[in-house]
């Protein structure tokens, strides 16, 4: 019996794609693959991304995305952005009216720049001063308020969490992004303290790392901070999909599934169309608030925990101008949400991958956290107007766009909340438990990031390759 793969999202693919060996059965309710991977090419030839636009290299993660890339044959359309290029060095904040660079040196974090009141590496002393709170988790917010101040976590920290997963840093847990800070607190009383002592063990730490392949030692030496591929993200989860059809992957397309059984050792999944599929191991790339409903009649308490999970939904408006507009180059800017402005950020897509036509192109993100009671009920278009405008006013430019494109992504980002690591080790107690053949994968569970989500497929892939094995 054939492994199933429930999704056909960059997760799912690269589930079946380290599975293909032993021809994995993919599963996926529309008619195309790469879940929020979604690249439109307009008729000018300029690229609009609608979901992800970068990958990041470094890292574990990072360098198996690029070991995937190189085995794809796609290193010749990698588009890298190199550390001192404008588009890695400078990010901005627009608060109080103005935009502010972020400090990207040294010597930044040691002068007073505005909108903080005190400069950056005072916080230091504000961590080496604040008392330990012991706890299981926090939110991002109070856990940085605690131990660095306000500033930062209204100036610095909820602008990130919009600009990653457009949250609430009131309600994102610490661990998410600030897991090795939150833990040197509990552990050593203080996060600089902590993170001294762990640098002193970053040896022993490395020599357990993977070995990286050659485009992940290109990427180190030629210091990349992010990249894209030729003709856009879209282009890694196609490249997929063609070398899983001409291996002995089977797709089915369209056919959302609508039901899971469990049997003592194989799983039925059940499709819209009145198919039935039965294999010996399932892996679900799937949202885990879309696996939940699937799992009700047989493991309602799973599906209660798994349905915990709630995602934001984020409108992402593409809108090219005529001509270079952009005065400070840079990736982009956000919004702290104390500005209680519509925008949550803009990238400037044409400093990182220039337009041929020379045209800026931008690309504004808004809703999140905030999509309901901000922008419910409101068209595509409506929003569309909306960015345009934060757009022009605040880059002062006066001139209408030459294209537009505006799409709403339903429930497109989960929110890691307070408590969301504790629930996932409840989830995996419950599968082990009851030795379910099931394989959790996507970005519902560890890491929301690209590099995330396909190294979650990776270590599924490996467990069960072991377990066969054994
Ligand atoms: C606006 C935006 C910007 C982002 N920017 C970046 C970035 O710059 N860099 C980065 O690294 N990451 C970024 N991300 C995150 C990254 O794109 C996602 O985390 C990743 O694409 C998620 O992949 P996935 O396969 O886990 O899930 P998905 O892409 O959600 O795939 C799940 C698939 O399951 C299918 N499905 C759902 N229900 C069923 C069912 N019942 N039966 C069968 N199939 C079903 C869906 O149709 C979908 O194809 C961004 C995400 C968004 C939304
Ligand atoms: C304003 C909204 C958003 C912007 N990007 C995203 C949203 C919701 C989504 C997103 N961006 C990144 C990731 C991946 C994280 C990872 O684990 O790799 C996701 C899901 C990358 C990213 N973008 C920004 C940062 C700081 C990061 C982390 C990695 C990196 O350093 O590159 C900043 C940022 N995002 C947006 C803007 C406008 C912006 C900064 C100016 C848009």
């Amino acid at each position: 019996m054939p492994t199933v793969v429930l999704g056909g999202g960059i997760a799912g693919l690269s589930a079946a794609y380290y599975l293909r060996e032993a021809a994995p059965i993919v599963i996926e309710a529309t008619s195309r693959l790469g879940g929020w991977i979604h690249t439109n090419k307009r008729p000018s030839g300029t690229l609009f991304e609608l979901g992800p636009r970068t990958i990041r290299p470094a890292g574990v993660p990072g360098a198996n995305t690029l070991n995937l890339i190189e085995d794809l044959n796609l290193e010749q359309k990698v588009r890298p952005i190199s550390r001192d290029h404008p588009a890695a060095k400078n990010r901005m904040i627009f608060a109080k009216g103005k935009l502010h660079l972020l400090p990207n040196s040294l010597s930044g974090l040691f002068q007073t720049k505005a909108p903080f009141s005190k400069p950056l590496a005072a916080c230091a002393w504000t961590d080496f001063r604040a008392k330990r709170k012991i706890s299981t988790d926090e939110s991002s917010f109070d856990f940085i308020k605690r131990r660095f101040g306000e500033d930062v976590a209204e100036y610095a920290i909820s602008p990130m969490l919009c600009g990653i997963c457009a949250g609430s840093a009131k309600e994102i847990s610490a661990k998410m992004l600030f897991r090795s800070l939150f833990e040197a607190e509990q552990k050593h009383g203080s996060v600089f303290k902590g993170l001294l002592k762990e640098a002193l063990s970053a040896e022993k730490k490395a020599a357990n790392a993977d070995q990286p392949g050659k485009l992940a030692t290109r990427a180190k030496t030629e210091r990349w901070s992010i990249y894209s591929l030729e003709n856009g993200l879209e282009t890694l989860p196609l490249t997929m999909a063609q070398k899983l059809r001409e291996s002995k992957v089977e797709f089915k397309l369209n056919d959302p599934c609508v039901q899971i059984k469990f049997n003592s050792d194989s799983v039925r999944l059940s499709l819209r169309s009145g198919t039935s599929i039965e294999g010996e191991t399932l892996i679900s790339a799937l949202p885990a608030s879309s696996l939940a409903p699937l799992l009700t009649e047989q493991h309602p308490q799973l599906s209660r925990a798994l349905s915990e999970q709630n995602c934001a939904t984020v409108a992402v408006v593409n809108v090219q101008f005529k001509g270079n507009l952009i005065k400070e180059p840079g990736f982009g800017f956000l919004v702290p949400p104390i500005e209680q402005k519509p925008l949550l950020g803009v990238i400037y897509d044409s400093v990182c991958f220039p337009c041929p036509s020379g045209d800026t192109v931008f690309t504004a993100m808004m809703g999140g956290h905030w999509f309901h009671p901000q922008f419910t009920g409101k068209s595509p278009q409506e929003l569309a107007s909306v960015a345009v405008r934060g757009i022009q006013d605040i880059l002062g430019i006066t001139q209408e766009p030459v294209d537009v494109n505006s799409v709403i992504l339903q429930d497109c980002i989960p929110q890691y909340t307070v408590g969301h690591y504790e629930r996932l080790d409840e989830i995996d107690n419950y599968v082990e438990k009851n030795r379910l053949p099931l394989y959790l994968v996507g970005s519902s569970y560890r890491g929301i990031g690209i590099n995330d989500v396909i190294m979650s497929a990776k270590l599924a892939v490996d467990k069960i390759k072991r377990q066969s094995s054994d």
